[in-house]
């Protein structure tokens, strides 16, 4: 059975990064994806911007909606103080394998908790199951149209306190129009705009951060 463009992406790294190395991992990633073929990793561009937050933010917990092959996780992972941790939610059980092997050759996995199941479903139960008290930052990186209500479950959940930082991808490609509508006119969230580009293109993207006030 030919392979997945997924499982073509973590032989390329396995074969070619530097088992225990992130940012090896990362660039190798970047290598395939913008030389081999296109897959909708965050990317080195945007990949700044999430690590410049991720660091401001400096979070004991942080939870990552849309694993995919595990680039961000692995990117997120790696800025991660001793003792904090990164939880990762992957709908496709394919890609969560995927990811799981990429996690691992990294070497971020004592860092990483990889939940497979739609996001609906996994933040009810990240307090009790998952024992999460609040989030410090979050991720949003899954289907555009989830992004809206996957923010008001997690204040349903009571999973964001004053200062939990919210980044969001693909706020201009693919877009998140209403998710962009609902966070910037919701007084609760102080929003910044960060410009970029769509991951390998030179189409136009870009990332939303928002902090929540309490
Ligand atoms: O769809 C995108 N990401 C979401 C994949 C979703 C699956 C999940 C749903 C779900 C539900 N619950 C829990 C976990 C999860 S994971 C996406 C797409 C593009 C893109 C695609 C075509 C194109 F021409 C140009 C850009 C670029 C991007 O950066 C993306 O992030
Ligand atoms: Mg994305």
């Amino acid at each position: 059975m030919n392979q997945s463009k997924e499982q073509r992406i973590l032989n390329f790294v396995l074969q070619n990064a530097v088992r225990g190395d992130p940012c090896s991992v990362l660039d190798t990633i970047d290598k395939y994806c913008s030389q081999k073929e296109w897959a909708m990793n965050v990317g080195d561009e945007k990949g700044l911007i999430l690590d410049k937050t991720v660091e401001e933010a400096n979070p004991s917990v942080a939870l990552e909606l849309g694993t995919y092959c595990g680039y961000s996780a692995v990117r997120i992972a790696r800025l991660l103080k001793a003792g904090a941790y990164l939880l990762t939610v992957e709908f496709n059980p394919e890609f969560a394998a995927i990811a799981k092997q990429m996690i691992e050759f990294a070497g971020v996995q004592d860092k990483v908790k990889l939940l497979e199941g739609p996001s609906e479903e996994i933040i009810p139960q990240l307090k009790k199951k998952y024992e999460v008290d609040t989030l410090d930052f979050v991720f949003l990186d899954h289907w555009k149209d989830r992004y809206t209500p996957d923010t008001i479950l997690l204040q349903e959940c009571n999973l964001l306190r004053k200062g939990s930082v919210l980044l969001a991808d693909n706020i201009i490609f693919p877009g998140a129009p209403e998710f962009l509508n609902y966070i910037r006119n919701n007084p609760h969230f102080q929003c910044t705009n960060y410009p970029s580009h769509l991951e390998y293109m030179k189409v136009v993207d870009a990332m939303e951060k928002a902090v929540f006030l309490g």
